[in-house]
């Protein structure tokens, strides 16, 4: 089960974060995000060595501002947590650019209007994958849970990572989910001792629940 930590941004927290046995740390690129990392922030991040991938995310940003973030935050992955389209994702995987493309999931979501992504995925297999979140009017980081059962009726080859308001209680539940595409989890606020400073030990003991 791969895990990812997102919005991290304070460089000891960084590397409290690097010592866990975790696969992706998230730095948020998006200035109305309460993990803002703005660009002061930005190079004292650059300057530390990464011991995990980096995923770099955006909401509705432009290709100019993700590609001048890639190499100095030394990014692994760009998680497009917007509107994006797919001929926007398609110009990055075009330059060999892994994609976490995150969706809002509500009671009503139809995964079939992901058609069109999942063509792109199979055109640049490996490179893009799912991200479902919950609905919410600020894109992300709402702390909120969608209804997993709705994930039954995604019947997609694209393998995802489930995000929204998980939390160290969610340990069980996520052993449970069946779906053969579910890759992983992404943990954000309920992991918090305030916005963009992960609380270690609780992600720590939440680790060990779910790999035991
Ligand atoms: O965390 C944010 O502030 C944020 C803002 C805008 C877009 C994405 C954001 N974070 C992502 O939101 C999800 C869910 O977070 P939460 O567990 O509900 O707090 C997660 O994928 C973050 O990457």
């Amino acid at each position: 089960m791969m895990i990812k930590v997102c919005g991290m941004r304070d460089i000891e927290n960084i590397n409290q974060l690097q010592e866990l046995d975790i696969d992706f740390m998230g730095i948020i690129r998006y200035s109305k995000s309460k993990r803002y990392v703005d660009d002061l922030q930005k190079e004292k991040v650059a300057q530390q060595t990464m011991n995990k991938g980096t995923v770099g995310v955006y909401v509705n940003e432009t290709l100019e501002n993700i590609l001048q973030d890639f190499i100095p935050l030394q990014l692994d992955v760009i998680q497009l947590h917007g509107n994006e389209d797919p001929a926007f994702a398609k110009a990055l995987l075009e330059i060999d650019i892994k994609i976490f493309k995150a969706f809002q999931v509500t009671e009503e979501f139809n995964f079939d209007s992901l058609k069109e992504w999942e063509a792109l995925a199979t055109q640049y297999v490996g490179k893009l994958f799912f991200l479902f979140d919950t609905a919410t009017p600020n894109y992300g980081g709402s702390g909120k849970k969608f209804n997993w059962s709705i994930l039954d009726s995604y019947k997609g080859e694209v393998p995802f990572l489930l995000s929204g308001g998980i939390s160290e209680k969610d340990a069980d539940a996520i052993k449970e989910l069946k779906h053969k595409m579910f890759l992983g989890v992404d943990l954000n606020s309920k992991f918090e001792t305030e916005p963009g400073v992960k609380d270690i030990e609780m992600i720590k003991t939440f680790i060990e629940k779910l790999r035991k």
